[in-house]
Formats: structure tokens, sequence, C-alpha cells
């Protein structure tokens, strides 16, 4: 069991500026700058045990999510690793149920998010010091132990702790298979989001485009929802290069109500998009129920995620059967632990409707493929034993991680190295640190500020 009591806890605003170059842009975030805030878990161990978390931002407001890890900080600081980890669930109510945070968002939103950071840097040196990557350590944990990991406040309505344990203990079988003959051989299936965000002209989009397709690609998502004309013009460029019998996907992200997105789909279904992504605001259940029932004869699904604060959304959105696939999101969540009871109850829902509910993480942010690559390889091997789904990529600061994602042929391989693959290198922190970080001091100068 883990080790080592936690001597310090700092936390790095950490922002890329991807908007000077259109990357991550869409209908509703026209100009992000990836960032993250970055936490380290310094220990007393005697092997210099650190542990690495992250949350994705998209630039301002990054401080804010500081600030927010910087008042959780009493829960974590002196607290030895081997009682967090030995009691997580404890420690994950605990972060998410602090008495006074809670009221200004309890389990959603800035503080949720950083509880995502803080939970991450937990996890990561506990993967570390079993000498595992994070889905190794996840795949071997015995049933009741990973159960014990997650809060099931709220959900016990649709998965209990016992249906959670059972899942697991049915997915054993076929578990060395899945590991060995298709994991560690071929990797997890993926698709890129890189050649088609919204900022890109159509130079940019066709040259990443035929880039992806030389590198294997089949299926790419496009991003749309700022302007039909050129949605129809975008997509159309899109499908042309990669022919009928690749796969395209639309994201939206909550730009339409709910009329509107069903009108403006329509309009693009010529393109037999597999789904639309984020059509209308990710708090509204039955909207996207709506939408979907709309789009269903057309064979275009809904897809959500990214955005929905908790398991408590995604439980109301499994039961009103309001999206076909399932985005989790490693930061959004609260980290593996909430996690884990999404893909647990998406299993369990599954026997409710015949197609299932596909989990296709959301991976579009700095940090994220490193994060979300364990959770769903540890999905296929553990929970769902299924790869009708494919997990997002995006080419964007993978060089800023000690252990960066390694895709081949379009698909993620299994990390090797011992923990979550959350560690950022010290020079990329220190040059991308905001305001007083190398890149930022130029930046803001150069900008009059
Ligand atoms: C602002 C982000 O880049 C967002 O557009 C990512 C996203 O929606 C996705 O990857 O999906
Ligand atoms: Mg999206």
């Amino acid at each position: 069991m883990v080790h080592g009591r936690v001597s310090r806890l700092s936390v790095h605003d950490v922002r890329f500026p991807t908007s000077l170059g259109g990357h991550g842009s869409d209908a509703m975030h026209t100009d992000p700058d990836y960032s993250a805030a970055y936490v380290v878990l310094e220990t007393d161990a005697e092997d210099g045990l650190k542990g690495y978390g992250i949350t994705f931002t998209l630039g301002r407001g990054t401080e804010v999510v500081v600030c927010a890890v910087n008042a959780l900080a009493p829960h974590v600081l002196n607290k030895d690793l081997g009682d967090i980890v030995g009691d997580f669930r404890g420690f994950y109510r605990q972060l998410t149920s602090d008495g006074q945070l809670r009221w200004i968002g309890a389990e959603k939103g800035v503080v949720h998010l950083a509880a995502a950071a803080v939970l991450s840097a937990a996890w990561a040196p506990w993967a570390k010091q079993e000498g595992k990557p994070l889905w190794k350590l996840l795949v071997d944990m015995d049933p009741q132990t990973l159960v014990s990991c997650i809060d099931f406040r709220y959900i016990t309505d649709v998965l209990t702790e016992e249906e959670a344990c059972e899942i697991l203990r049915q997915s054993q079988v076929g578990k060395k298979e899945r590991v060995e003959e298709q994991m560690l051989a071929h990797g997890y299936p993926a698709y890129t989001m890189s050649c088609a965000w919204l900022g890109h002209p159509d130079a940019t989009l066709k040259q990443l485009c035929s880039e992806a397709l030389k590198d294997s690609w089949t299926r790419f998502k496009v991003k749309v929802g700022a302007n039909l004309q050129d949605d129809i013009r975008r997509c159309q460029l899109i499908k042309n290069m990669i022919g009928p019998e690749k796969t395209l996907m639309m994201d939206a992200n909550q730009r339409w109500d709910v009329p509107e997105a069903v009108e403006w789909v329509t309009k693009l279904a010529e393109f037999k998009p597999l789904w639309t992504e984020e059509p209308t605001s990710p708090d509204d259940i039955l909207g996207h129920a709506a939408v979907s029932k709309a789009l269903a004869p057309l064979g275009i699904g809904v897809a959500i995620g990214e955005q929905c604060h908790n398991r408590v959304i995604f439980k109301q959105l499994l039961e009103a059967k309001a999206l076909k696939f399932l985005q989790i999101d490693s930061c959004r969540l609260g980290s593996v632990n909430e996690n884990l009871s999404v893909l647990l109850m998406a299993k369990k829902f599954e026997i409710r409707v015949p197609w299932g509910f596909p989990v296709c993480p959301h991976l579009g942010g700095v940090g994220l493929c490193e994060l979300v690559q364990h959770l769903i390889m540890f999905d296929f091997i553990s929970v769902s034993a299924s790869q009708d789904r494919m997990c997002e990529y995006v080419d964007h600061l993978h060089e800023h991680f000690k252990h960066p994602v390694l895709i081949r042929e379009a698909s993620y391989m299994p990390p090797k190295d011992a923990g979550y693959s959350t560690e950022m290198k010290e020079d990329s922190v220190k040059r991308h640190r905001y305001p007083d970080g190398e890149v930022w001091k130029k930046l803001l100068t150069a900008q009059g500020n």
C-alpha cells in the first residue's frame, strides 16, 4: 500500500496560447488557451515520492481553480497517502462535501474541477508505488477494493455497490485475453478532432485532414454550429476527402436551442454523421432526449458528457435515453473515483437498450489524452469488454508531459510507465506558468499588457 505523508501541496496556473492558432476553437469557445491547474503533492517518503494531478481549463479562470485547490488543501496536508487511498471514498467525500465549499458548487463547477486535480494527484503515487500504469492498477484490483473508491451517494437508485461488484466479477471472464491479445497488441481505437477546429481556415482543414489520412485515421470530428453555410461547406470538404466509408462526427459545443439543433443537424444529415455532440445545454437532459428522439430516424446519435457536472447528470441522461454516446472526462468528473461510477452505470444501463451506451471519452484538452487513456482501457478490459466505441485524440501539447500518449495506427497504445501519466516537464510548467512564465511575459508584453 502506498506510503508517505503529504508535506506540501503546490498548484500552478499553466497556460498554452493555443488560441493563436485557432487550435481547440469551437462555436462557443472561440479563443481557448489550453490550460491547467497543475497540482503537485510532495511527501516525506524516503524515495521522494510526489503526486501529480491536473484539471483542464481554457485560460481565463484557471486562477479561480487554483484558488479552489488551495481552499481544499486543509483536507490533504499532513495526510498519509496510505490513509487517503485506504479510504478513497471517504477522501473523495471530504473534498466534494466540505461543509462550506459545497455551497459554491456541490460536485460541480470550479470546486469539482479542483477536487479532480487533487484526487488525480493521489491516484498517481498509488500506481507509481505499485509499479503499474494506472490502467493496470485498476485492472488488477479486486472488485471490492475498486468499488470502495466510489461514492455511490445519489446513484443507488440505479446502481448499488453490490451491483457494481457483480458487474466487475462477471467481466473477469476473458480479461487476460483482452489485455494480451487486444490491448497490448493493438491498443485502443481512436478518432481525431485535430483537423477541423472551428477557427481553422479551409486550407488548414484540408492540409490537416490529408495528413491524418496518411497517418491511418479513419474517424474524424468536425466543429459546427456557428454558421450553417460554413458547416455545409466544411463538412462537404471533409467528406470529399475521407470518402463515404470513413466516419464523420459533429460537435456543436452547446450552441443551439432544442428546435434549432434538430433543424440544423437535419440540414447536415446528408453527411451522415455518426453523432452530433453537445447539441444544446449540458444541463438540459430532457432537451437532449428530445433531440435524440428527433434525430434517431436519421441514424444520427447524440453524444454528450464533457461538461456534465457529475454522475447524477449521467444517471438522468441514461434513464431518459437522452444520449447514445456517453463521453466521460477525466477532469470534469471527480477523477478516477467518479469516472468509475459512470462507466459502471453505462454498463448497467446497457441491458435496457439494444445498442447500449458506448462510452466514447472526451479528450479535447491539454493532458486529457494522457489521463483518459487509462480509464477507457480499464473500461474495455474490466467493465464493457466492448470496442464498439472509440476514444478522442487531439495532437496538441503532448510534448509537455514526461510520459506522453503513444498513438499507433490511429490507436492509443497502453502506457507502460508506472503512474497516471499526469507529470508535466518542469521546464514546461516554468515557461508556461501564468502570467510570469517566459512564454506569457513575451506574449503579454507584445500585447501591451
Ligand atoms: C474548447 C475545447 O477545445 C472543446 O472544443 C473540445 C471539445 O469539445 C471536444 O474535444 O470534443
Ligand atoms: Mg466536444
